[in-house]
């Protein structure tokens, strides 16, 4: 996260860390005892052999605390038209291997499920483990930032996107404050409810001129309850 703060801790109880070979590899959220949402370009670029956990309850990537609890993945569920090369359909459903366990510190987050646009200039907030500078500093603790929503019509100028951007991603400003490397796959937070899913997109943070990049959750409501009513 670029100009953003610490946030306070376990006030977003949602937040996930994923983690490949015991490292924070991207963010996540609590949909459910079962099942975490995440990016698809998270996991695409694992080894075969590696192993992905799911942190809960975290505020520090490396404090104990009581409420921390790291769980192992029952299977992955890239969205079927996600690839290496693109950005579309930029979404992952991880089923965790035992129930997790809710706490204070532990609860799922509510999905946006209706299709209508979230509005142009709505605040909405990011959090995350991803860098905190352009050199490439990691925090070890969950930082936060809020960013107004900018509408597809804007963001699609050639300024911007030039068309890029479909009906199926939100974009918000980018202006100084922004999510970065790290920060993939966390929940864009609007009114208390997860409406976008942090995209590498550009892979650029904190230029104005590329505004970040969300999968818009509502587009997938089909393919989430297909999964979740699927899996064991
Ligand atoms: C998908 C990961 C395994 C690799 C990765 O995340 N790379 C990477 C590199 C540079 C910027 C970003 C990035 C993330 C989130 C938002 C944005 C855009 N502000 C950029 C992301």
């Amino acid at each position: 996260i670029l100009g953003g703060r610490e946030a306070e801790p376990h006030l977003r109880p949602y937040m996930a860390s994923i983690q490949v070979d015991g490292r924070h590899l991207c963010g996540g959220f609590l949909l459910n005892e079962w099942w975490v949402m995440s990016a698809a370009h998270c996991v695409e670029e694992m080894s075969p052999g590696a192993t992905v956990q799911v942190l809960l309850g975290a505020h520090s990537l490396s404090q104990p605390e009581t409420s921390k609890h790291l769980y192992e993945v029952r299977n992955l569920f890239p969205h079927p038209d996600s690839n290496h090369d693109n950005i579309h359909h930029d979404i992952l459903l991880i089923q965790l291997a035992e129930k997790a366990t809710l706490s204070s510190a532990v609860q799922p987050l509510p999905y946006q499920r209706g299709a209508r646009d979230i509005a142009g200039g709505t605040l909405c907030s990011v959090a995350g483990w991803g860098i905190t500078s352009h050199a490439g500093r990691k925090p070890d603790r969950l930082q936060q930032v809020e960013l107004p929503i900018m509408d597809r019509t804007v963001c699609n100028q050639r300024i911007y996107y030039d068309n890029d951007i479909t009906d199926k991603m939100i974009c918000a400003e980018s202006r100084k404050k922004d999510a970065c490397r790290g920060d993939s796959g966390g929940p864009l937070v609007c009114n208390g409810v997860a409406e976008g899913i942090v995209t590498s997109g550009s892979r650029v943070c904190g230029n104005w001129k590329k505004p970040g990049i969300y999968t818009k959750i509502a587009s997938y409501v089909d393919w989430i309850d297909s999964v979740l009513a699927s899996a064991s």
